[in-house]
C-alpha cells in the first residue's frame, strides 16, 4: 500500500505509538480485567495478614500468560500500603534453591543483600525471623515459577522452612503463595510427607482467556499504547484470534508492538491485517520460547528427538529417545503429554497399517525454529 506523502507518511518524529512502553514485557497494566474471581480468592486468602494474622497459603495455577504474576504483583502493590505487612515475590527461575529464596527475602527485609562471604542457612533464617518479630510484620512470600524449585529438588525444604517458621520462633507469621504454570506437575504429590501435612493451600486457577476477553484486554493496551485510529476492529480481532491459538497473552502484546513497527516501516499511520500477519511470523515464537524455557533436561531431549523425527510414530520416537537418554516408557509418555498440553507438539492418533492405532508426534512449530530456541 502506498501512502500519500502529504497525508500518510510518517516523518522521523512521528509514530503510531503513543506509549511504546505498554507493550514491553515487564509492564504492569493499570487495568486488569477478567480476573475478578481470581483476585477475590487471593484477597480472601491474604486478608488475615492485614489484621496481623498469618494468611492462608495459596496455590496459583494456570497456563503461561494468563495473568498469574500480574495478579500477585497487583495485590502485593495494594498490600505495600498496609502497615505490618511485608510482601516478597521470588522468581524461582533465578533463585531456585532454599538459600537463594531466603537471600531474596533477607534482601527485602533488610534492604541489603546478605553478606557475600556467605552465612549459614540457619543464621540467615534466624536474622529474618528475628527482624519480622521485632518489627511486628506479617510476611507473604510468592514463589513464582515454583516448578524450578522442584527441578532442583529444593521445593520441600524451602516450603518446610517457610511454613514451619512459627514453630521455632513465637510471633513469626508467614504465608506462602506458590505459582506454577506447569500443569503436569502435581505439586502436592511431589512434596515430602512432612510438608504435605502442613501445606493445605487454597487453590486459585487461571484459565486461558477466550478471544472476546483477549479483544477487551488488548483493546485497553491499544488505547494506551497507540494513537487514536491506528488499529481498527478488524485488525484487532485478527490479533485476538491469533493470540487465542496459544492462549498466551504475551503473544498478543508482542503482536501489537510488531504490527505497529511494521506499519511504521511502511510509513503508514495505520496497522493493516497484513502488518499483523507478518508480525505473527515472529510473535508466535514468544509462546514457544516461554514454554521451552521451563523444560527440564529430559524434556528438552525429547523435543530435540522429535525435531529429528518430526511426524513419526510415537514408538519410533521412543526408541531414539530411549537410546539417547536411557529413560523408560512411562516417563516418555508423561513428557509427550506435557509437550502436547503445552502446545509444543501435536500428538494425534492415527491408524497405522498393521499396527492398529498409534500416535504420531509432530512439532507445532518449524523444527529449526524450535532447535534454535532450545
Ligand atoms: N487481565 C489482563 N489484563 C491486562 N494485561 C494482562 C492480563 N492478563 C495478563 N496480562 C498481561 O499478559 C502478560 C503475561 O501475564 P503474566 O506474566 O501475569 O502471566 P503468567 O500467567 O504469570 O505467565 P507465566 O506463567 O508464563 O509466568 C503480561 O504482560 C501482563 O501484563
Amino acid at each position: 500500500m502506498t501512502e500519500d506523502p502529504e497525508e500518510g507518511m510518517l516523518s522521523w518524529d512521528e509514530s503510531v505509538f503513543r506509549d511504546e512502553h505498554v507493550f514491553e514485557i515487564d509492564y504492569v497494566p493499570e487495568t486488569f480485567d477478567h480476573r475478578e474471581t481470581q483476585l477475590e480468592n487471593l484477597k480472601y486468602a491474604l486478608r488475615p495478614a492485614v489484621r496481623g494474622s498469618r494468611p492462608l497459603n495459596t496455590m496459583v495455577r494456570g497456563p503461561p500468560g494468563t495473568g498469574k504474576t500480574t495478579a500477585v504483583l497487583k495485590l502485593f502493590g495494594e498490600l505495600t500500603g498496609q502497615p505490618g505487612v511485608r510482601t516478597v515475590r521470588v522468581n524461582c527461575q533465578l533463585d531456585s534453591t532454599r538459600y537463594a529464596v531466603f537471600s531474596r527475602v533477607f534482601e527485602n527485609v533488610f534492604d541489603y543483600e546478605p553478606p557475600s562471604s556467605g552465612i549459614s542457612f540457619k543464621k540467615l533464617f534466624g536474622q529474618i525471623t528475628d527482624r519480622l518479630v521485632d518489627d511486628d510484620e506479617v510476611l507473604v512470600v510468592a514463589l513464582d515459577d515454583v516448578n524450578y524449585l522442584f527441578y532442583e529438588n529444593e521445593a520441600s525444604d524451602t516450603l518446610y522452612s517457610l511454613l514451619r517458621a512459627h514453630e521455632g520462633s513465637a510471633g513469626v507469621r508467614i504465608g506462602v503463595i506458590v505459582v506454577s504454570s506447569d500443569l503436569s506437575l502435581d505439586i502436592m504429590e511431589e512434596l515430602d510427607g512432612r510438608v504435605q501435612s502442613v501445606f493445605r493451600p487454597e487453590e486459585v486457577y487461571f484459565p486461558v482467556y477466550d478471544a472476546d476477553e483477549i479483544v477487551d484486554i488488548l483493546g485497553e493496551r491499544v488505547d494506551r499504547g497507540f494513537h487514536d485510529g491506528v488499529i481498527g476492529p478488524q485488525e484487532l480481532d485478527r490479533v485476538a484470534e491469533l493470540t487465542a491459538e496459544s492462549g498466551d497473552l504475551r503473544v498478543g502484546i508482542d503482536l501489537l508492538r510488531r504490527a505497529g513497527l511494521n506499519a511504521e516501516m511502511r510509513a503508514s499511520r495505520t496497522i493493516s491485517v497484513d502488518d499483523v500477519e507478518t508480525a505473527y511470523d515472529k510473535s508466535k515464537y514468544v509462546h514457544l520460547s516461554r514454554c521451552l524455557r521451563e523444560l527440564t533436561e529430559s524434556e528438552r531431549a525429547l523435543v530435540e528427538t522429535i525435531a529429528e523425527h518430526d511426524g513419526e510414530q510415537a514408538g519410533t520416537v521412543y526408541e531414539a529417545f530411549h537410546e539417547s537418554t536411557d529413560l523408560g516408557y512411562t516417563r516418555y509418555t508423561e513428557i509427550v503429554n506435557k509437550l502436547d498440553q503445552l502446545g509444543v507438539i501435536e500428538a494425534d492418533y492415527a491408524d497405522v497399517e498393521g499396527r492398529g492405532r498409534s500416535r504420531s508426534l509432530t512439532l507445532s512449530y518449524d523444527a529449526d525454529a524450535v532447535l534454535d530456541r532450545l
